[in-house]
């Protein structure tokens, strides 16, 4: 390398103290005790919990037994990374396969009376219990009464906001999880976006959701919206496969949040009905792709993938994991031009994101510099926000 500029590299795990250091030593711990609390889960899964946290706290990555379903496709996508100290191994790489190991060692996939059965799900059924879906769901009575532009600020910011309730998040964050006063939106793209939509005569927009629950619920509210206000013709909604990342969406939370908003009172029930429709006549489609649980960035798409969003008019990105794997999970300068580094996705694209991790880009240099000297932790405790689109 000739000039000075700094070197990028994939943000790794072995610095302590560093955010990543922290989930593994401090998050993951945890993690792996309330999942073995959540199930009564025979003697082998939880030796094979311990042993797959120590194995990552301290060990070499080890791979996944030859007989399962999908090694064929962990060989393609392992990048060399098995028989290396976890420590080492990019942190995007490594958190994907950790969650792949923890299916392992629950039997998730394997014959028996928990296959199948979402690891994730008492905590996922748990939050949407909370006194603040209530109060969420209610809230949507004063909708209606807005003017368009107040409800497409309302149904697009809780959408954002909604990404902070994320349940992996929550194991070692400090402050609210809802309402933050000192939540700050460093950069907001949301009036390009909605140009965009503007200017389609049949827009169709994908989603690529993140968490279940009180996000997923926000996430739908904004669909009901583009589909209810004719923004979109078609809303193509993405969820993973199976369990990841503790919180993340399968096709089952789908159905579970729109009956929990079509059985709420109020406004709620309209949209959770109007919901319901669009699922059963495919004005709103589910889809799902092994890619999404991969532990690979998005330039690595599939071509059936890349295939699919390049019809989308707008593919929107929720979440801090999916805002890593479309930026590349590195140390970029802050300032890297966000339309340079997503030039290469097959759609326009918008990232709806609270920072829950140190990758951040497209930022102006005077706003960085103030981040920078506040002495907060902005980059990763999920008070700062990103609404950033790529026509
Ligand atoms: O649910 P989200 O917004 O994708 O956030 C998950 C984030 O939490 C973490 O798992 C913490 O490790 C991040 O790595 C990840 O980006």
């Amino acid at each position: 390398m000739t000039s000075g500029a700094p070197r990028v590299t994939p943000i790794v795990s072995d610095s302590p103290g560093s955010f990543a250091w922290g989930v593994w030593n401090q998050r993951h711990p945890v993690l792996i005790k309330q999942i073995r609390d959540a199930y009564p889960y025979p003697p082998a899964a939880h030796e094979a919990l311990e042993a797959l946290l120590a194995e990552s706290i301290a060990g070499d990555i080890q791979k996944l037994p030859s007989d399962v379903h999908d090694f064929a496709m962990w060989e393609q996508w392992c990048d060399d990374q098995y028989g290396r100290p976890w420590a080492q191994a990019p942190f995007l790489w490594a958190e994907s396969y950790f969650y792949r190991r923890v299916l392992e060692a629950v039997g998730y996939f394997r014959p028996g009376p928990l296959r199948g059965v979402d690891t994730f799900a008492p905590f996922k059924q748990a939050e949407l219990a909370t006194p603040l879906v209530e109060t969420e769901l209610t809230a949507l009575d004063a909708l209606a009464g807005l003017g368009l532009s107040d409800q497409r600020h309302a149904v697009l910011t809780a959408s954002l906001w909604g990404n902070r309730a994320d349940l992996g998040f929550r194991i070692t964050a400090k402050g609210p999880d809802h309402g933050a006063p000192e939540a700050d939106l460093i950069v907001d793209d949301s009036a390009t976006a909605w140009v965009i939509l503007d200017d389609a005569p049949s827009a169709v927009v994908h989603l690529v959701a993140d968490n279940a629950g009180r996000e997923l619920l926000a996430d739908l509210v904004l669909i009901d919206h583009l589909l209810t206000t004719g923004a979109a013709v078609q809303v193509v909604l993405h969820v993973k496969p199976q369990p990841y990342y503790v919180s993340d969406a399968n096709g089952s939370d789908v159905v579970d949040v729109t009956r929990r908003i079509a059985a709420a009172p109020g406004d709620a029930a309209d949209i959770g009905h109007r919901l319901w429709a669009a699922l059963t006549d495919g004005t709103l489609q589910l889809r799902t792709h092994a890619f999404w649980c991969a532990p690979l960035p998005f330039d690595r798409m599939p071509t059936d993938l890349v295939m699919e969003l390049s019809k989308a008019t707008l593919t929107i990105l929720k979440g801090d994991l999916n805002y890593r794997k479309l930026v590349g999970d590195c140390t970029w300068p802050a300032t890297t031009p966000f339309g340079e580094l997503t030039s290469y996705f097959p759609s326009p694209v918008a990232a709806l994101r609270t920072l829950k991790s140190d990758v951040a880009v497209g930022i102006g240099l005077a706003e960085l510099e103030q981040l920078d000297a506040s002495g907060a932790q902005w980059r990763t405790d999920g008070t700062h926000a990103l609404i950033q689109v790529r026509k």
